[in-house]
């Protein structure tokens, strides 16, 4: 066995694999920066971002600008569309070059995929959906905070010998930090083998039917198993596209099929932020409420006074959705006809 001491002292760096699909850098990445400037505080190291695919390089500024020392950019037309397996080797030969402490990816679909094989191959180990993260001092581990047992607990997980100590970290669980115009960093781009062979090839990218997107707004109008069936689901919608605002919903909505899983909030779903988070037919369970943590003003609409979601949020209306909703929608009808 070779001295595990010695390894990790081999190791020296934290890095952030970028996930870059269909022509955009994922969000999560710059809120990847921001958490890895937090841990810098303690850390006082290189913060490094990876950026692969066709088009890349446009982005290596903007990861300085929000915290990144180093971008590394594999920036070439044949890494587009994103494919798990050339992704996994390209960051395997670049970890076993650059050798970090740490390397993070956020807990994206892609990414968690690219982060196992990657921790197998390094033979270290992983914590996939961690929502907060931290550091030990002096011994430098990372500390990776996750729900456990169904949501009941907080684990704190770490990995004391192996290199690089990996994570996957939930897309909204960490804020950006403001982008310094002013910031300089080094650009690299590595000289990497791509696999002669591969195991898969993309043939066609299908767009999921409702690609999770932001609300100019901040505004996010949640549907729970109270809406019942899918003309609820329609209420709910209508509601949502008044206030512009973006939809979500818990998991009984979403395996129903009433709407696409992107939409689920929770444990096992996205964690969201926003201004206004409106709640409704949602009973306020702690796996589908810790999703919903960065939320500024929690407004709930549940019949049950006793529901958890009413203790939680800052205004509740106890009444039958189907009665408060479309009186909603008349008001901010009104107000909008007002307003012009
Ligand atoms: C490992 C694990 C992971 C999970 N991950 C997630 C996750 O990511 N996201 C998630 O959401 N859940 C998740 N769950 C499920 C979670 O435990 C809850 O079962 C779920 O959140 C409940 O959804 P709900 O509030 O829509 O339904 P319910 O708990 O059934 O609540 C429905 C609410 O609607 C109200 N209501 C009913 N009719 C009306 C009406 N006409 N007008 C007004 N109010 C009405 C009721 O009073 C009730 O409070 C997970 C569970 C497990 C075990």
């Amino acid at each position: 066995m070779p001295d595990q001491s010695l390894r990790a002292r081999e190791y020296e760096g934290l890095m952030i694999a970028g996930e870059y699909a269909e022509g955009q850098l994922s969000p999560a990445v710059y809120e990847l920066l921001g958490s890895a400037r937090e841990l810098n505080r303690k850390l006082q190291t290189d913060i490094a971002v990876v950026l692969i695919g066709s088009g890349t390089s446009a982005y290596a500024a903007s990861c300085i600008s929000h915290g990144a020392d180093t971008v590394y950019v594999l920036d070439q037309p044949g890494l587009s569309p994103l494919s798990e397996e050339v992704h996994t080797e390209l960051l395997h030969q670049l970890v076993l070059e650059a050798k970090p402490e740490i390397l993070l990816l956020p807990s994206t679909i892609h990414s968690k995929s690219i982060a196992a094989r990657l921790a197998a191959r390094l033979n270290t180990g992983l914590t996939a959906d961690c929502t907060e993260l931290d550091i030990d001092l002096p011994s430098r581990v990372l500390l990776q905070i996750r729900p456990a047992r169904e949501g009941a607990l907080m684990a704190t997980i770490c990995c004391p010998e192996a290199r690089p100590q990996m994570a996957t970290v939930r897309p909204g669980a960490m804020s950006p930090c403001e982008p310094d115009p002013y910031r300089t960093g080094r650009i690299i781009h590595p000289q990497l083998q791509l696999p002669s062979v591969l195991r898969t090839s993309i043939l066609e990218v299908i767009k999921s039917r409702e690609a999770p997107g932001s609300a100019a707004s901040g505004i996010i109008v949640a549907a729970g198993r109270g809406v019942c069936s899918k003309e609820g689901m329609e209420l709910v919608r209508e509601l949502a596209a008044c206030l512009g605002a973006e939809l979500g919903a818990t998991r009984p909505v979403i395996d129903q099929g009433w709407l696409d899983y992107s939409r689920q909030i929770g444990l096992t779903g996205r964690n969201v932020s926003g201004r206004i988070y409106i709640a409704v037919g949602i009973s306020g369970a702690v796996q589908h409420t810790v999703g919903i943590r960065r939320m500024d003003t929690v407004i709930a609409i549940n019949r049950d006074r006793t529901a958890p979601i009413l203790g939680l949020a800052a205004h509740g209306i106890v009444a039958d959705l189907f009665e408060a909703v479309p009186l909603l929608i008349d008001q901010v009808r009104q107000n909008i006809t007002v307003g012009r």
